[in-house]
């Protein structure tokens, strides 16, 4: 039997920070060490942050918690190279997502 709806967020978290591609998300850059980070990137989003949002009942339904989820790898998208190494852990890590949410669905 599918999950009920208001599980999905906190199963599919689970397995993102278990991930071995999760490593550059799961705390917030450091602005100060990243050159240019606070520049380029408004809206800054990591994995700890949205975990914290979830364990307060934050994101009044799924899409709100799913759009945090997306901020996390567009940031990631907008400032790292594809082929750099926390590039291609975004992508590897949008690509988990993608198939996972589907199955959850
Ligand atoms: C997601 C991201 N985009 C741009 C720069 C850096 C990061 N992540 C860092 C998070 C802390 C550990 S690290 O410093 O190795 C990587």
């Amino acid at each position: 039997p599918p999950l009920r709806v208001s599980l999905f967020p906190r199963v599919l978290l689970g397995e993102l920070e278990a991930h071995q591609d999760a490593w550059p998300f799961l705390l917030p850059v450091d602005q100060r060490s990243v050159p240019g980070y606070r520049k380029v990137i408004r809206r800054p989003m990591d994995l700890s942050t949205i975990r914290g949002r979830v364990s307060s009942n934050q994101y009044p339904d799924t899409e709100a918690f799913l759009s945090d989820l997306a901020l996390v790898l567009d940031n990631c998208e907008r400032f790292n190279e594809d082929r750099s190494e926390i590039g291609r852990a975004g992508l590897r890590l949008r690509s988990f997502l993608e198939r996972r949410w589907a199955q959850l669905l």
